[in-house]
């Protein structure tokens, strides 16, 4: 068992590298963290919500290349969780100093989820001295969790709880909404075509916020997807809408913890009630039968 600590970033491609950096400062309201490579070979920025480092990239690529990275807790070796999974029949590649350097980690290991997303191990990584401060006065404080695209979720799911140390909170149909700490998911699975990032959860601090960032991205043409509304499983109010290539971003607020070790996970039917508990329709294809 790979013991997962938290996820440290969403990496993302796009052709469009200057609109999506404008787009994550200017509409999530991330601070841009630095930048590198050089525009012949193409280059990466890293964005900050919080005390990390980084939570979020851009680099330039193809828009269906994403990956997820997570740190592992402290005392677990790489080598071991790289042995680990090749047993089990994982191939395992052993990041590069340059691609290393492209992450800012001293060391990380990368392999596909049976669905074939990309997911990479980093050694424990320091958090960032300098201060966050959002670029936009109603916006994130952080970033949350990732829905992952599945091929099989009850494959997916003995993967991530087996192989790795996710434990189900909750299940809408078959989708699972997985926890490493106590809160409530740090990943969800949802039934797809094919793999990917589904979408990008970053928290606010309020219905405040939810209604602001509504009304602020109703101005600026941003176009809503889903709520805004509050989700019965883990009771977060939320707000979902599109960003850059076609991306999902959502917002939420209050998300609960789960601190009791005797958890059951609870079923919900794979309906819009189990969604939203205030009547909203989600206008997202992974959401709806
Ligand atoms: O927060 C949740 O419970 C939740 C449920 C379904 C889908 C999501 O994206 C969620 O964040
Ligand atoms: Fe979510």
């Amino acid at each position: 068992m790979i013991d997962l600590h938290d996820i440290r970033y969403v990496r993302l491609g796009t052709r469009d590298l200057d609109g999506a950096v404008r787009y994550a400062h200017d509409i999530l309201g991330l601070a841009e963290g630095g930048r590198s490579g050089n525009a012949k070979n193409g280059q990466t920025v890293y964005l900050r919500s919080d005390t990390r480092d980084h939570t979020l990239v851009y680099h330039d690529g193809d828009p269906r290349d994403h990956t997820v990275g997570f740190d592992l807790r402290e005392g677990v070796a790489l080598d071991a969780a790289a042995a680990e999974l090749e047993r089990l029949g994982h191939p395992v590649h052993r990041g590069s100093d340059a691609e290393c350097a492209q992450r800012r980690v001293d060391a990380f290991i990368q392999f596909r989820d049976p669905s074939g997303n990309r997911i990479e191990l980093l050694a424990p990584t320091p958090q960032a001295g300098r201060p966050f401060a959002p670029t936009r006065p109603v916006a994130n404080t952080g970033f949350s969790h990732v829905g992952l695209r599945s091929t099989d979720p009850v494959r997916d799911e003995a993967f991530w709880t087996g192989v790795l140390s996710a434990k189900v909170s909750d299940r809408i149909g078959a989708a699972p909404l997985l926890r490493i700490d106590a809160v409530h998911h740090k990943i969800a699975l949802f039934p797809s075509a094919f793999a990917g990032v589904q979408h990008i959860n970053h928290q606010v601090a309020s219905i405040d916020d939810i209604m602001q960032s509504w009304y602020f991205l109703q101005e600026r043409g941003v176009r809503t997807v889903f709520g805004p509304g509050r989700h019965p499983t883990s009771g977060a109010m939320f707000l979902y809408f599109e960003g850059p290539d076609g991306m999902v971003y959502e917002y939420s607020s209050g998300v609960s913890q789960i601190t009791d070790p005797a958890h059951r996970p609870r079923q919900f039917p794979f309906e819009p009630a189990s969604f939203c508990m205030w009547g909203a329709r989600p206008d997202i294809p992974e959401f709806r039968r």
